[in-house]
């Protein structure tokens, strides 16, 4: 089974994305080579059994200095010891690179809770336990109905542990990949779309820029949309080169290696909003950075994108997303 048919597709009027695809296709190519050889996966199709698989991750830092502690975290120093103690862990609820997640009752108050417990074993490089003191750091600081919030940091013998709200509806990825056709109607795609955008106006207050966001990474509580997963987030005002991400979801001023800022989760919302309207991603390797759109969507949502799914100069800002008509 494929992909949802394209043919019928109207061609995007932008011409920075015309004839990129040889260029794009080397980039990629290049990236695979740096991934210490590992082959890229695309994304898997939505009609694949392999579909729940994670999709790739970009993990090249070229500027970063991994040795840098910018938020003044020193894990193993000032992380409190095991507080495991005051939790009853119940069955586990996901999976990452470094560890599992599982669902967790406080004792004393036998509220819900999720803690994503990192094996230190498997965190052994210093650039990936940077990765994580970003993470606390980063998540620390959001507190938004829309963003999964962060409770608690401690560590045990073997695992730091994070302890955060519960999700408890799943991934967004896992609840596309239940709708007919794979995709969400146009009300529905809205509504999510909304809260997300709402989760990206409080990250650009406080200068956080997320840099993966997608299906995988925003989480169902109760009908609410919450982001997760900060690993990649960083905070600060100034421009930035490293090439990080998921390879659907990259922006073109990421894959021509340009300085990019904040406005790249804005990329990701318009790669997000293609993804819940029509099943896939709006771009293939194959093609480069060729906007079509399948002709049952609406005039507005095309719309939304093409203010999105364009340059980082003309992509609009998140002000004018949240006044979008597609989203009122
Ligand atoms: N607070 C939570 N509530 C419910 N489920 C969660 C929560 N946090 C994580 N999960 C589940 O665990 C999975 C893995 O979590 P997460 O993405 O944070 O780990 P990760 O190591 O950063 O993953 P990745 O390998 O994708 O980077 C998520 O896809 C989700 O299904």
């Amino acid at each position: 089974m494929k992909r949802q048919n394209s043919a019928n597709a109207t061609k995007s009027p932008s011409k920075y994305f015309s004839n990129s695809s040889n260029q794009f296709s080397e980039i990629l190519r290049q990236i695979t080579r740096n991934c210490n050889n590992k082959p890229i996966r695309k994304a898997s199709s939505p009609n694949s059994n392999k579909q729940m698989q994670q999709r790739v991750k970009t993990q090249i830092s070229i500027t970063r200095n991994p040795n840098q502690n910018i938020y003044n975290i020193k894990i193993s120093e000032s992380v409190p010891k095991n507080k495991l103690q005051y939790f009853q862990v119940l069955e586990q609820i996901g999976s990452g690179k470094f560890g599992k997640v599982y669902k967790c009752l406080l004792n004393q108050t036998k509220k819900l809770y999720a803690i994503k417990m990192i094996d230190k074993l498997k965190l052994k490089t210093k650039q990936m336990m940077h990765q994580l003191q970003r993470e606390v750091a980063v998540q620390q600081m959001l507190k938004h109905q829309n963003i999964l919030q962060f409770v608690e940091f401690f560590e045990t013998k073997n695992n730091y542990c994070l302890v955060l709200e519960c999700a408890t509806g799943g991934t967004l990825f896992q609840s596309l990949m239940k709708q007919q056709n794979r995709r969400y109607s146009e009300p529905a795609a809205s509504n999510i779309i909304k809260q997300v955008a709402c989760a990206i106006q409080q990250m650009q207050k406080l200068s956080i820029i997320h840099r993966d966001l997608k299906p995988e990474n925003i989480l169902w509580c109760d009908g609410q949309i919450k982001i997760s997963d900060f690993g990649w987030s960083v905070q600060d005002k100034k421009e930035r080169d490293t090439l990080c991400g998921t390879i659907d979801y990259l922006p073109p001023e990421m894959v021509y290696r340009q300085q990019y800022d904040n406005s790249i989760d804005l990329w990701s919302l318009g790669v997000l909003t293609f993804e819940l309207t029509t099943g896939r991603t709006p771009f293939q390797v194959q093609e480069g950075f060729n906007l079509q759109f399948p002709d049952y969507l609406s005039g507005d949502v095309k719309d939304l994108m093409r203010g999105l799914l364009t340059d980082k100069i003309n992509r609009k800002p998140i002000e004018w997303v949240l006044n979008h008509v597609w989203l009122s």
